[in-house]
């Protein structure tokens, strides 16, 4: 028994997923409702209606089992989308692995920045070709082939395992034949231009590591959180890089962190790209930033 007098893992659904979300909340955990949710109605393969219309529905040994284990993994710290193995993004469910970031909301408003030049280059060109650096799970790219059918992309990333993810996001959302992988240190083995370029790269300084939530620290691979010294290190070698890669009138956009607006706002104009736009996230924090090359003055 545990100090709410619920038992450990009783039998129904109803009484599994209030045990559940008890043993969190006691733990400290802040969403105890929705992970409790997510971890019993993956594990038992049941829905929200299940739990409403047959509350005292009775869950097989084995499945108690698995929910027991994901709930100690939870208790222990990991986030609940990695012990499910995947995440939704822009409405795509995606696979995630040691190697990859877990995407998150507020990358979302990254696609919705970039999305209607996209649309915008898809409808007179016919086609829009995008490099996405430091690609992860393939979360934004794959985002946007899912909108705009004429796209393609390239999502690159230097760990073999992240792209082997990004790939297997691909075929499983019927995107493969548009999309494709270049391990690369950002633009080592890059060829050819692109409409849009489009990094959510580290940008964590390397000393505030240590202070993340347990979550992200413990679980997030520290190559895709680690911005070096004073977390603009990418973004140097991104706006160094971009104006050989870009097509004429194309666009680089780019997630910062909170406070990053105005130094790599810097950066990318010292390299020839003036400020478009900027997106918040969904806190209301800068969040991101949309570039084109600076047009000389004759
Ligand atoms: C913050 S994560 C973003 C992942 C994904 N794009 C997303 O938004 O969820 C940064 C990514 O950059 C990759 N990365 C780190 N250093 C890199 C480098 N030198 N060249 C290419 N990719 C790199 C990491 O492996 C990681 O996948």
């Amino acid at each position: 028994m545990t100090e709410t007098g619920a038992t450990a893992t009783p039998a129904t659904l109803a009484g599994l997923l209030r045990t559940v979300r008890a043993r969190l909340a006691e733990a400290g955990i802040g969403d105890a409702g929705l992970d409790a949710r997510l971890i019993v109605e993956h594990f038992s393969g049941t829905t929200r209606t299940d739990a409403i219309v047959s509350p005292d529905r009775e869950l097989a040994p084995p499945v108690l089992a698995e929910i027991e284990a994901a709930l100690s993994r939870r208790l222990a710290g990991e986030p609940v989308h990695r012990i499910l193995g995947f995440r939704e993004f822009y409405g795509l469910r995606l696979f995630l692995s040691p190697e990859t970031l877990e995407p998150r909301p507020d990358t979302e408003t990254l696609v919705d920045l970039v999305l209607p030049f996209v649309r915008e280059v898809a409808k007179r060109e016919g086609a829009c070709c995008i490099l996405d650096l430091g690609t992860g799970t393939g979360a934004i790219p794959l985002a946007l082939l899912s909108q705009v059918p004429q796209a393609t992309a390239i999502g690159a990333d230097v760990v073999p395992g992240a792209l082997a993810t990004a790939r297997r996001n691909a075929e499983q959302l019927g995107l493969s034949d548009r999309f494709e992988t270049v391990e690369s240190d950002w633009f080592s083995k890059i060829s050819g231009r692109f409409h849009l370029i489009v990094s959510n790269p580290p940008y964590i300084k390397n000393t505030d590591i240590g202070a993340l939530q347990r979550e992200v620290r413990g679980f997030d691979p520290l190559l895709a959180l680690d911005g070096g010294d004073d977390g603009l290190d990418a973004y140097r070698v991104i706006a160094a890089g971009t104006a050989a890669y870009l097509e004429v009138g194309g666009r680089v956009a780019l997630e910062i962190g909170f406070d990053q607006r105005t130094s790599v706002t810097d950066i990318f104009g010292v390299a020839g790209f003036e400020l478009l736009a900027a997106g918040n996230d969904l806190a209301g924090n800068d969040r991101t930033l949309l570039f084109q090359r600076r047009i000389k003055a004759l």
